[in-house]
């Protein structure tokens, strides 16, 4: 078994809703960042690549490529997967906090769920999300964005 956790934050900026898990979320603003802002895909993506210690997002989608300009987060997610998969692992289970004031995660984060498992090929049961304000205090706290941690559990495939 190997272990891996990730972290990721972006800011608000300019929009009408944020990318979260792979689902849709409207919100009176939006994530600034070069891709589509997924916080909780990034922090995935790098906990699946520190569990093989194969670097971290930005080692396999620098910021400075415009490929990655406005992407699809789970483009991100799909090909860590890969990367694990062909070296003989799998996702045994994943469990992710989402750190924000606003908006309300837990009426989708059954969705993000079904997003993840779907695109990593595990079961429902193996993919947690779940939520956390930051009790109004420091930036979260501001209301300035949105962090997310994530902890992954790989098994031999
Ligand atoms: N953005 C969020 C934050 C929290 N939740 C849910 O509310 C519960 C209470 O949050 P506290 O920070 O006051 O402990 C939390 O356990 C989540 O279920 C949420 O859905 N979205
Ligand atoms: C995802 C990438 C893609 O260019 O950019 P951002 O969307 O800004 O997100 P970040 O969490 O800063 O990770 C770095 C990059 O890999």
């Amino acid at each position: 078994m190997r272990i891996g956790q990730g972290y990721d934050v972006h800011a608000f900026g300019e929009g009408d809703h944020v990318m979260l898990g792979g689902v849709r979320v409207p919100h009176e603003r939006g994530l600034a960042a070069h891709s589509d802002g997924d916080v909780v895909l990034h922090a995935l993506c790098d906990a699946m690549l520190g569990a093989l210690a194969l670097g971290d997002i930005g080692t396999h989608f620098p910021p400075s490529d415009p490929r990655w300009k406005d992407a699809d987060s789970r483009v991100f997610l799909r090909h860590c997967n890969a990367l694990l998969r062909e070296r003989g692992w799998r996702v045994g289970n994943a469990d992710v906090t989402v750190v924000c004031e606003r908006p309300k995660v837990g009426p989708h984060a059954q969705a993000m769920r079904e997003t993840i498992a779907a695109d990593l090929g595990v079961g429902l049961d193996a993919i947690s999300v779940k939520a956390t304000t930051n009790e109004r205090m420091g930036f979260i706290g501001r209301g300035e964005g949105i962090a997310a941690l994530a902890a992954c559990l790989l098994v031999a495939a």
